[in-house]
C-alpha cells in the first residue's frame, strides 16, 4: 500500500522512495559559502533530507554514498570548479542525480555551458525563494519518477534485487569501464543447494520465501559502491564486483556461503545438512580488447559446477 508525501506542490507515492530504502528525497548542496548553504537549506528543508559539502571533492564523495536525487552545484568554487565537479560526478557508475548549477552569472552563454556540461537546470544568485523552490521541486519529482520507472524495468518482481536484463546491461558497461581503467572485474555466480527438494518438501510458496531471504542476505552482504546483486534466473543469483582481483574474490565467496548458512533456514530434505546453503562460482579478469564479458560468466559457471561437484556449501574460483 502506498502512503503519500509532498515534494514541493506535488504529492507522490512513498513507494518511489522505498525502492532505494530511503524514507525521503535527498538533496545535496555543494557550495563553499556557508551563507548560501544556509539560505538554500532553509528554502528546501520541506522537500527532503538536506546535506551540504563545502568543496568539490567532498561533494563527489558524498554523492557516491548518499545517491542524492538533486544536487545544487555552485559554479565558482576554490579548487575544483562546478564544471569539473559535474564531469567527475557524471563518471560515477549508476549516477542518476539531477544536477542544478548555482551561479552568479546569468545570460545565454552561461546557461548553454551549464546545460552542455550535463546539468538539467541552473539557478542564479541572489536567490529568489519561489524560483528556487519551483525549480528544485520540479526536478526532484522528475528524478523520482524516472528512478521509479527504471526500477520497475530493472528489478526482479519476486526478490527485489536487480533482474537479468539489468545484469546484462551492467556487466557490459562495467566491462568497458574496467577495460578503459585496466582494472580487474570480478563475478560471483551462486545457486541455492538442493532447492528442488526444498520446493518439493515445503511447497513453491515457501520456496519463494526462501529465495527472498537469500536475496535479502546477499544484498546486505555486498557493501562496496558499484556492487550489484541480480537474480540470474530461477534459484541462481549473480553479483558483479567492480575493482576486485582474483586474490580478493575467493574470500568474498567464502563470506557469502557463511552468511547464507548463518541464516539457519531449515531445509527438511537434504542428505548432509539441516539448513539452506549456497554454492558459489567466482571469476576475476583484467578485460582486454580481445576478450568478452561472456568469458567471465563461463569461468564463474564452471567454478560453480565444481563447487556443486565437490559437495556444495562452498566457493570455488574459476580460470578466465
Ligand atoms: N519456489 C520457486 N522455485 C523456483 C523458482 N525458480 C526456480 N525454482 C526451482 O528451483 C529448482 C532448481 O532445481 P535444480 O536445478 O534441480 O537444482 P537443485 O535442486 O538446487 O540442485 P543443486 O543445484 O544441484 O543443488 C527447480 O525445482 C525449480 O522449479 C522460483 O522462482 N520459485
Amino acid at each position: 500500500m502506498n502512503s503519500w508525501q509532498f515534494v514541493g506542490n506535488y504529492q507522490i507515492a512513498t513507494s518511489m522512495f522505498d525502492f532505494e530504502g530511503k524514507e525521503s528525497a535527498v538533496i545535496l548542496i555543494i557550495d563553499d559559502s556557508r551563507m548560501n548553504q544556509m539560505l538554500l537549506s532553509a528554502m528546501l528543508k520541506e522537500m527532503g533530507q538536506i546535506h551540504c559539502a563545502n568543496h568539490g571533492e567532498e561533494g563527489v564523495m558524498l554523492a557516491q554514498t548518499l545517491h542524492p536525487n538533486v544536487i545544487l552545484l555552485d559554479v565558482e568554487m576554490p579548487g575544483m570548479n562546478g564544471f569539473e565537479v559535474c564531469k567527475m560526478l557524471k563518471q560515477q557508475p549508476n549516477f542518476e542525480s539531477a544536477i542544478i548549477f548555482v551561479t552568479a552569472h546569468s545570460g545565454s552563454e552561461h546557461e548553454v555551458r551549464a546545460l552542455d556540461a550535463g546539468a538539467v537546470d541552473f539557478i542564479t544568485k541572489p536567490f529568489h525563494d519561489a524560483v528556487v523552490k519551483a525549480r528544485v521541486s520540479a526536478h526532484l519529482l522528475l528524478n523520482l519518477q524516472t528512478h521509479y520507472l527504471r526500477n520497475l524495468v530493472n528489478l526482479d518482481g519476486l526478490t527485489g534485487v536487480f533482474n537479468r536484463r539489468h545484469f546484462d546491461e551492467m556487466l557490459a558497461q562495467e566491462w568497458r569501464r574496467h577495460l578503459r581503467a585496466q582494472q580487474s572485474l570480478a563475478l560471483a555466480l551462486l545457486d541455492v543447494d538442493f532447492f528442488k527438494r526444498y520446493n518439493d518438501a515445503l511447497g513453491h510458496q515457501a520456496g519463494d520465501d526462501c529465495l527472498k531471504a537469500v536475496a535479502h542476505c546477499l544484498a546486505k552482504s555486498t557493501k562496496r559502491p558499484g556492487e550489484i546483486v541480480t537474480r540470474y534466473g530461477g534459484e541462481e543469483f549473480a553479483i558483479i564486483l567492480p575493482n576486485t582481483s582474483q586474490e580478493e574474490v575467493l574470500g568474498f565467496g567464502h563470506y557469502l556461503c557463511q552468511q547464507i548458512a548463518a541464516l539457519q533456514l531449515p531445509h527438511p530434505d537434504r542428505p548432509d545438512l539441516p539448513f539452506v546453503t549456497i554454492s558459489v562460482g567466482l571469476s576475476a579478469v583484467l578485460p582486454t580488447l580481445q576478450s568478452e564479458p561472456k568469458s567471465l560468466i563461463a569461468a564463474a559457471d564452471a567454478a560453480l559446477y565444481r563447487a556443486k561437484e565437490q559437495g556444495r556449501n562452498q566457493a570455488c574460483l574459476g580460470k578466465s
